[in-house]
């Protein structure tokens, strides 16, 4: 579905990406793991054509995303921070957004919405927002669209457990369906449940890229944290 074949990007003298290859496929759920600082989102926002790679190249579908910007209407993307127009409404935000992406055939997603009680906070201005309801926003508006691929960076940062739980039912739903979702996250606890493969970098390389059942037989750990912090201390 999604594949980055040597993928690589420099910002000025620092290598950010170093020679990138990943296959990622529908059904999976790929966490993509590693120190602050290794690459993660300028890899995710090279997917999403929001950073252009010094060489190598991605295909979405078998198709170079150089010549194919359509491509994007089949993403649902969480941003680390969301940023909006901070005086418009809630309620604004999601129309305009609407108007951008709708189109006859899709069918709208309306669950996170509803799940987090957005709709009795439509009137609220984004600027007076907390910011688990600004994440909870940018949360409904990657789901809205019903796309394909998930990209979800640090999703849970800032939500309250409730509302954290709910986004990973929500996750694991969606899966289900046969999308693929690419979530990045520290609290590696959260993503116990949730995760087929891991992706690991570091100083922008890839570390390995493994099915979770994988990490779990080479570490003798059940849990995600415990396996990922037995690799990282060899
Ligand atoms: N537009 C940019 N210009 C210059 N340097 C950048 C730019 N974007 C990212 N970097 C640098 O690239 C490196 C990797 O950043 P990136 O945001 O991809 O890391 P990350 O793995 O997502 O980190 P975190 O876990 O903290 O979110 C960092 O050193 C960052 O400062």
């Amino acid at each position: 579905m999604i594949i980055a074949t040597n993928v690589s990007k420099q910002f000025g003298k620092l290598k950010v990406l170093d020679n990138i290859s990943v296959n990622c496929n529908k059904g999976e759920c790929i966490a993509l793991i590693g120190p602050n600082g290794s690459g993660k989102t300028t890899f995710i926002k090279s997917i999403l054509g929001m950073v252009v790679p010094d060489s190598g190249f991605i295909t979405f579908n078998g198709k170079n995303i150089i010549h194919d910007w359509v491509y994007r209407q089949h993403i649902g993307y969480m941003p680390q921070i969301g940023r909006y127009p901070e005086n418009m409404t809630i309620g604004q935000v999601i129309d305009m957004m609407k108007d951008i992406r709708h189109n006859s055939t899709t069918v709208l997603d309306t669950d996170l919405i509803e799940a987090f009680n957005l709709d009795k906070l439509m009137q609220k201005r984004m600027r007076t927002l907390s910011g688990g309801t600004r994440q909870k926003v940018s949360a409904s508006l990657a789901f809205l669209f019903n796309p394909d691929v998930l990209i979800l960076d640090e999703p849970t940062a800032g939500l309250d457990p409730v509302a954290s739980e709910i986004l990973k039912d929500k996750i694991i739903a969606e899966k289900k369906k046969g999308k693929l979702v690419l979530i990045t996250s520290h609290i590696l606890s959260e993503l116990d449940d949730l995760v087929t493969h891991v992706i690991y970098m570091n100083e922008g390389k890839l570390q390995f890229h493994k099915s979770i059942e994988k990490v779990r037989t080479d570490t003798g750990e059940e849990k995600l944290s415990k396996a990922i912090a037995s690799i990282m201390s060899k």
